[in-house]
C-alpha cells in the first residue's frame, strides 16, 4: 500500500503497461488480458493485473503529464518491484510522413523540463528507451504487418502550448511526435536500472489539424497494446 496505490505487495506483475488514461487501462485489461483483477482505484487511477499468453502483466493508468507519471512509476518501482514499464500513449504527429493512427516507438524523449531536471543541474541527460524492448517492439510491430516510426519524440509539459517556436525546432530536428510522459519514464528507469519503452499511437497532427475523438483515444489503440505486450515477453 502506498500513498497513491491501494494494493498489497505482489498485486502487481513485474511488467506494467502505463497508459495516461485510466479508462484506456480498463479497456486494454478487459480486451487483452484474462483473469483480470482490479488492483487500484485510488483517485480513480485504475490499475489491473491479469494474464497474457501465460505471462502475468499489469496495466496501470499514469495520469497526464510527467509529475503524475513520476508518482506512479516511483511507487511501482520502489514499492512493488516492477522491472519493465511500457507506456502505451497517444501523441500528436509532428512530421508530414507521420499520419494519424500510425504507431511511433520512441527511441529517445527530448524535453524542456522533467520532474528530475533539478538533479542533473547543468547536464542535459538523454532519456532513451531500453534497447531490448525497442528491438522487440519493432519486430512485434513488423510481425503485425505494421511499419512503425522509430525515433525521437518530445515530452512536453503543456498540452496547450504557448511556445510554437519549440515545436518548430522539434520538427526541424526530426522529432516524430509530442506527448507528455516518456522523458521522465525513461529517466526513472535509468535511475533504478529498470527497462522502459514508450509505444505511441498518433491521435492528432500538429500540422494538418486532424484529430481523433476522445472515445477513440480511449479504446481503439489495440495495435500498440499488442506491440507492448509482445515486446515485454519476447
Ligand atoms: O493518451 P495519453 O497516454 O494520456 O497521452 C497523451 O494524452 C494526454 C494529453 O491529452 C497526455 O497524457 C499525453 O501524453
Ligand atoms: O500530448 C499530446 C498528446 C496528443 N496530442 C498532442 O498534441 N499532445
Amino acid at each position: 500500500m502506498t500513498v497513491h496505490i491501494g494494493s498489497q505487495k505482489g498485486d502487481y506483475a513485474e511488467t506494467v503497461l502505463l497508459p495516461g488514461d485510466p479508462y484506456r487501462a480498463k479497456w486494454a485489461a478487459e480486451t487483452f488480458l484474462s483473469d483480470v483483477r482490479l488492483v487500484n482505484e485510488v483517485r480513480g487511477m485504475l490499475g489491473y493485473t491479469g494474464m497474457w499468453n501465460g505471462h502475468r502483466v499489469s496495466i496501470q493508468g499514469s495520469g497526464m503529464g510527467m509529475p503524475s507519471l513520476s508518482i506512479y512509476t516511483n511507487e511501482l518501482i520502489r514499492d512493488f518491484d516492477v522491472q519493465t514499464l511500457i507506456r502505451i500513449g497517444s501523441c500528436g504527429g509532428m512530421q508530414p510522413h507521420v499520419k494519424v493512427r500510425d504507431v511511433i516507438i520512441a527511441m529517445t524523449a527530448t524535453s524542456v523540463n522533467t520532474p528530475s531536471r533539478t538533479i542533473f543541474k547543468d547536464v542535459n541527460f538523454a532519456p532513451s528507451a531500453d534497447w531490448s524492448l525497442l528491438r522487440n517492439a519493432v519486430q512485434a510491430a513488423e510481425a503485425q504487418g505494421l511499419s512503425p516510426h522509430v525515433g525521437g519524440i518530445y515530452s512536453s509539459d503543456t498540452f496547450y502550448d504557448e511556445r510554437p517556436d519549440l515545436n518548430e525546432q522539434m520538427v526541424r530536428h526530426g522529432v516524430l511526435g509530442v506527448e507528455m510522459e516518456a522523458a521522465e519514464l525513461y529517466t526513472l528507469a535509468a535511475r533504478y536500472g529498470r527497462r522502459a519503452l514508450a509505444v505511441l499511437t498518433v491521435s492528432d497532427h500538429l500540422q494538418t489539424g486532424e484529430a481523433l475523438p476522445s472515445e477513440e483515444r480511449e479504446r481503439s489503440f489495440g495495435e500498440m497494446v499488442e506491440i507492448a505486450l509482445a515486446a515485454a515477453f519476447t
